[in-house]
């Protein structure tokens, strides 16, 4: 419940970022026309587009890494730290340690802060930390495993991903996505630019689709018509029989199928992400989820 009344109350503060009507061309090739999105504290949006739609060039429009040609980026504050983990990490040859350091003091990171910092990041991705091996001999998950470090380093204010799965085994994927989680909850606004499903995710963030350089919400039509057109979220999972009365009575709208330890939930959607928080807070261990447009 506190939780609950803690994400309300941020979600309803000022932007972290606004982009208001922001295009960008390179030359004469328009690639983003008038985007609009603000984002709030805790807030994620996932990003979808083909290939070439635009995604990277609004992740490094949005971090300020390039300028909008067209509208503007309005930062929420002066000093909003951003993380960015671009689409891959140059193979260099410096170590994990070194890197990350160099990095987080260009960032002004106190030292006693930065090396707890980036020894937990190697715990909570599993890297081992202290290695002498080089960037140049790291294989692909590797590489981005440091990429996305970098961009956790200072736990920023903001984070743009850009496919940052990729490379990643389904036992990192998880790690991340815990990673994610856990900043998303100390209120860092998210935009993870992603080519595949990933239902977990989805179901705390809003979608968007980039076509023709306009940003669309595909989710829109669902958490508008909630009423008429119900969309729910169907969870198998893992949760003791102990846990699972207070989370019933915190949420009465869930539907609940139990064998054993295994769970079937049917969750409408508007309160899936308060109800995830929950069932991971409860020591519930998520097996699948999946979007569902009706009940049943
Ligand atoms: N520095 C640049 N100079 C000129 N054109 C560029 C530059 N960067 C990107 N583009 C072009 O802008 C368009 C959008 O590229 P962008 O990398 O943002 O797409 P994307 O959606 O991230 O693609 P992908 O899914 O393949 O990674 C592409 O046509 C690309 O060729």
């Amino acid at each position: 419940m506190v939780m609950q009344k803690k994400i309300r109350r941020r979600q309803g503060a000022d932007p972290v970022i606004a982009l208001q009507a922001a295009g960008r061309s390179y030359g004469a090739r328009r690639v983003l026309d008038g985007i609009s999105l603000e984002l709030r504290q805790g807030e994620s949006v996932i990003l979808r587009g083909g290939n070439g739609s635009g995604k990277s060039t609004l992740l490094k429009m949005t971090a300020g890494i390039i300028p909008a040609s067209s509208g503007r980026v309005v930062p929420g504050s002066r000093d909003l730290r951003v993380g960015f983990a671009p689409d891959r990490l140059p193979k260099l040859r410096m170590t994990s340690n070194e890197y990350l350091t160099h990095m987080g003091r260009i960032a002004g990171m106190p030292r006693t802060a930065l090396e707890e910092r980036i020894e937990e990041l190697h715990v909570l991705l599993d890297l081992p930390a202290g290695s002498s091996s080089m960037l140049i001999h790291y294989s692909k998950g590797m590489l981005q495993k440091v990429n996305l470090m970098q961009a956790c380093l200072g736990e920023p204010d903001l984070l743009l991903l850009d496919e940052p799965f990729s490379g990643l085994d389904t036992d990192s994927s998880e790690k991340l996505l815990t990673l994610l989680h856990g900043l998303r909850a100390r209120g860092t606004a998210i935009v993870t630019a992603l080519h595949d499903p990933l239902p977990s995710w989805e179901a705390v963030s809003a979608t968007y689709r980039l076509r023709g350089g306009v940003l669309v919400r595909e989710d829109a039509a669902g958490a508008e018509d909630e009423e008429t057109d119900p969309i729910f979220y169907e969870l198998d999972g893992l949760l003791s029989e102990e846990a699972r009365p207070a989370l019933g009575e915190q949420f009465p709208d869930v539907q609940w199928q139990a064998a054993g330890n295994a769970l079937r939930c049917l969750i409408p959607s508007g309160g899936c992400e308060v109800f995830m928080q929950n069932f991971w807070a409860a020591g519930g261990t998520v097996l699948s989820l999946r979007r569902k447009e009706k009940r049943g």
